[in-house]
């Protein structure tokens, strides 16, 4: 099957236009079948030894969603103090979840055990298994953005008030806290570059020729 210019074009917008979406959450429902093709997007990632280690666990209960946001505001003030002076207040300033706002919670886990202890592609680099969920989690960002959803990745949160809050268990690693949900708009660059904290680096600055 042979991509044509059009298609090209569309993914590349998909690309360029996804946004980690903190604020601007609607608190319209997501769709069933829309959230199940994300899902199924996201499913069909690239996994190392087609391990396939993660797992979907869906969340609209506004109280487990409660106990996240809890999670979150732990972790959250112990990053503050990890700045310093201004850089502390502009932190402070920055909303970086919408884990209340956004009606469908997903948590992307990594189960560390699926496929044995020997893995194809895993035997060097055992952490290979976690950027699989990753991969997943790329998946999905990508599609939900097609689908005109907003995703946003909270990771400003300790695993183990995950696993409480989803009763995880032990061996299973929560990868990723992700909100989910209809939006008002996207913005057109990232939130972070918009407000100073960081700039785009320059791809040139990055691409090595032959050796780094
Ligand atoms: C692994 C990981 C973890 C996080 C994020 C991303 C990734 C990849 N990002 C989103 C991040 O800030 C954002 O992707 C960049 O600022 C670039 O912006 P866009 O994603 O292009 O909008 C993020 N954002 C946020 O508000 N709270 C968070 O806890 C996190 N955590």
């Amino acid at each position: 099957m042979t991509i044509n210019a059009d298609e090209r074009d569309a993914l590349y917008k998909v690309i360029y236009s996804r946004r980690d979406v903190r604020g601007q959450y609607l608190p319209d429902p997501v769709p069933e079948e829309v959230l199940r093709r994300v899902l199924d997007a996201a499913h069909h990632a690239p996994s190392v030894g087609f391990m396939q280690p993660w797992d979907f666990v869906v969340v609209r209960d506004f109280e487990v969603r409660k106990q996240i946001k809890a999670g979150f505001e732990v972790a959250h003030a112990e990053a503050a103090a990890m700045f310093d002076g201004e850089r502390r207040e502009q932190y402070r300033g920055f909303k970086l979840e919408g884990i209340l706002e956004a009606p469908v919670g997903v948590c992307v886990t990594c189960d560390r055990t699926r496929s044995g202890e020997v893995v194809i592609g895993r035997t060097a680099n055992p952490e290979m298994d976690l950027y699989s969920s990753v991969c997943a989690v790329q998946n999905l960002w990508l599609a939900a953005r097609a689908e005109n959803l907003g995703v946003g990745w909270v990771s400003i949160i300790h695993h183990d008030s995950v696993r409480q809050a989803l009763g995880i268990p032990e061996h299973i690693v929560p990868v990723a806290w992700l909100c989910i949900g209809k939006v008002s708009f996207f913005h057109d660059m990232p939130e972070l570059e918009q407000a100073g904290w960081l700039p785009r680096l320059a791809l040139d600055d990055l691409v090595h020729q032959e050796q780094w």
